[in-house]
């Protein structure tokens, strides 16, 4: 899952109409992953070279035109390699496991495959002059945000990733709700299947809830993206909910009448003015 990520950003940047060189270099860089004649999966070696490419490129020593861009990137804005590192981690990571025992476990993966993404663009978006929040909290919606939409894209991909041998859920979990591996190959949707999947996406929706005290506090050129992708991200999991929880041979998809609808929706959200919430609450 994790080497699509690229691809996802690349959607991400689509949907949302917010232009970054960040963004669009690391959506190119998928290409540049993959080993082999048929070009079909990353191996440790592509990642490697990645990496060497990516201190590289952060030294200002870019190697091709994207790594260039990028670097510009990097120049501009105060971009941390950290997280960077730290996705190309979790994608070895993904090479070399396929079962998570706890959900701490799971955060992790996340952390490093989406929650990084968050991280990346804070600082290219900014944060607004008139904020009164703190960095930090600003920092922690955005990383919750990553793990939302990661939780989300593993509840809507239980059955698909089951099929390559991969199960990004807590096995603890699992074994408490009384499921295990096989009744998930089986994929039948059972009562227990239910339950258990009505606690995961209670998670997943504390996560939303987390990164949505953050997106006012953003650039207001960034906002009406930032709540718009939110927005259409977590309406995936309505739509599992609507799937009677069948996330092993339906996909949970936002149609694109409800995708429109979400809009002006977001867009009524991103006038709301930095920590309006804040101050509202000093006023009282
Ligand atoms: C909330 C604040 C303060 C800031 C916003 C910070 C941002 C932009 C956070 C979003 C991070 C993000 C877009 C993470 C990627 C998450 C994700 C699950 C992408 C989907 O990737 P793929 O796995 O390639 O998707 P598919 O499986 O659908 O192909």
């Amino acid at each position: 899952m994790g080497y699509l990520r690229s691809v996802g950003l690349l959607v991400f940047v689509h949907i949302t109409f917010w232009p970054s060189q960040l963004m669009i270099v690391w959506c190119r860089r998928t290409d540049e992953l993959v080993d082999g004649p048929n070009a079909s999966h990353i191996t440790p070696k592509a990642l490697d070279r990645w990496e060497k490419r990516l201190t590289d490129l952060f030294e200002g020593r870019p190697y091709d035109m994207y790594d260039a861009a990028l670097s510009d990137t990097v120049s501009k804005y105060p971009v941390d390699i950290q997280p960077f590192k730290d996705m190309i981690e979790g994608m070895r990571l993904d090479l070399n496991k396929s079962r998570y025992q706890t959900f701490d476990e799971l955060y992790l993966y996340c952390y490093y495959v989406a929650g990084t993404v968050g991280l990346m663009s804070v600082p290219v978006m900014g944060i607004a002059p008139d904020s009164k929040a703190s960095t930090e909290s600003v920092y922690n919606a955005a990383l919750a945000l990553g793990i939302a939409n990661q939780l989300t894209n593993i509840l809507r991909d239980v059955g698909e990733d089951a099929r390559r041998g991969r199960i990004y859920l807590p096995q603890g979990e699992l074994a408490k709700a009384g499921l295990s591996d096989e009744d998930i190959l089986r994929g039948q949707v059972t009562h227990k299947w239910r339950s258990f999947m009505k606690g995961q996406i209670k998670r997943a929706r504390m996560f939303f809830e987390e990164a949505e005290k953050g997106v006012s506090e953003l650039s207001a050129a960034s906002r009406w993206p930032v709540w718009a992708s939110l927005l259409l991200y977590k309406q995936i999991l309505d739509a599992i909910e609507a799937n009677d929880y069948d996330n092993f041979s339906k996909r949970a998809y936002v149609g694109k009448a409800k995708k429109l609808a979400s809009l002006p929706v977001a867009y009524g959200r991103a006038l709301m003015k930095p920590s309006a919430k804040f101050m509202e609450l000093m006023r009282r």
